[in-house]
């Protein structure tokens, strides 16, 4: 069994603070975007959120928060997850992501090789929260997060996590970080 988690709770600062998993993309929250290429990948998709719990949850998915309160970043909605699932293996991927790989998980999964996680690359940029990761680094996590550290980077450094290359589909990667970035993707 393989739980995925979006990541949704962040402030959307360059969003101008507007939730950025429920911006309109094509008539469509950002997140179901997502939600709809990630869906058959996994066995259940958790939603990991802060704020507008009930138009997450209108979705019919589970939907959680933080422990870590005041927007500690991808890594608290990580840690979210990792305590929520029901499996051993869980997968995150980031509400901002609509073309997100078909095949992030078989290719996450075959190049973790040994290691608890795995996360994705463009072949020039790192993009740590599309990221597999075994839920024995909970522990880890929590004393990392509870020492105030925040940077997904240097944590994914610490459990040797391994960099799969998605070069072939760098586009995949396109993500939605300010109003224009919405109106761009109608355009192109
Ligand atoms: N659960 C959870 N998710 C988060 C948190 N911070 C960021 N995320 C998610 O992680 C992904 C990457 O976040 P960013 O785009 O870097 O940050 P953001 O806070 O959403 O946006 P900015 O404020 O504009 O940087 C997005 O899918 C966010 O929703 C958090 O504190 N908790």
């Amino acid at each position: 069994m393989l739980t995925g988690v979006i990541l949704a709770g962040g402030q959307s600062s360059r969003m101008g603070g507007q939730d950025k998993g429920l911006q309109l993309l094509a008539g469509e929250p950002l997140y179901k975007h997502v939600l709809t290429r990630f869906l058959p990948q996994v066995d259940e998709v958790i939603i990991s959120a802060n704020r507008n719990i009930a138009s997450y949850r209108r979705s019919g998915l589970r939907t959680i928060r933080d422990q870590y309160e005041g927007f500690a970043g991808p890594l608290a909605g990580i840690h979210a997850g990792l305590q929520a699932a029901k499996s051993e293996w869980v997968v995150c991927v980031p509400c901002d992501v609509p073309a997100l790989p078909l095949d992030l998980v078989t290719r996450l999964w075959a190049g973790k090789s040994d290691a608890p996680a795995a996360y994705a690359t463009d072949g020039v940029r790192s993009h740590p929260t599309l990221l597999l990761l075994h839920t024995r680094v909970s522990g880890m996590l929590e004393d990392y997060l509870r020492q105030g550290d925040r940077k997904l980077m240097l944590f994914l450094e610490r459990i040797n996590a391994r960099p799969v290359s998605f070069a072939d589909q760098a586009d995949a990667f396109r993500n939605f970080n300010t109003p224009e970035d919405l109106k761009q993707w109608s355009v192109t």
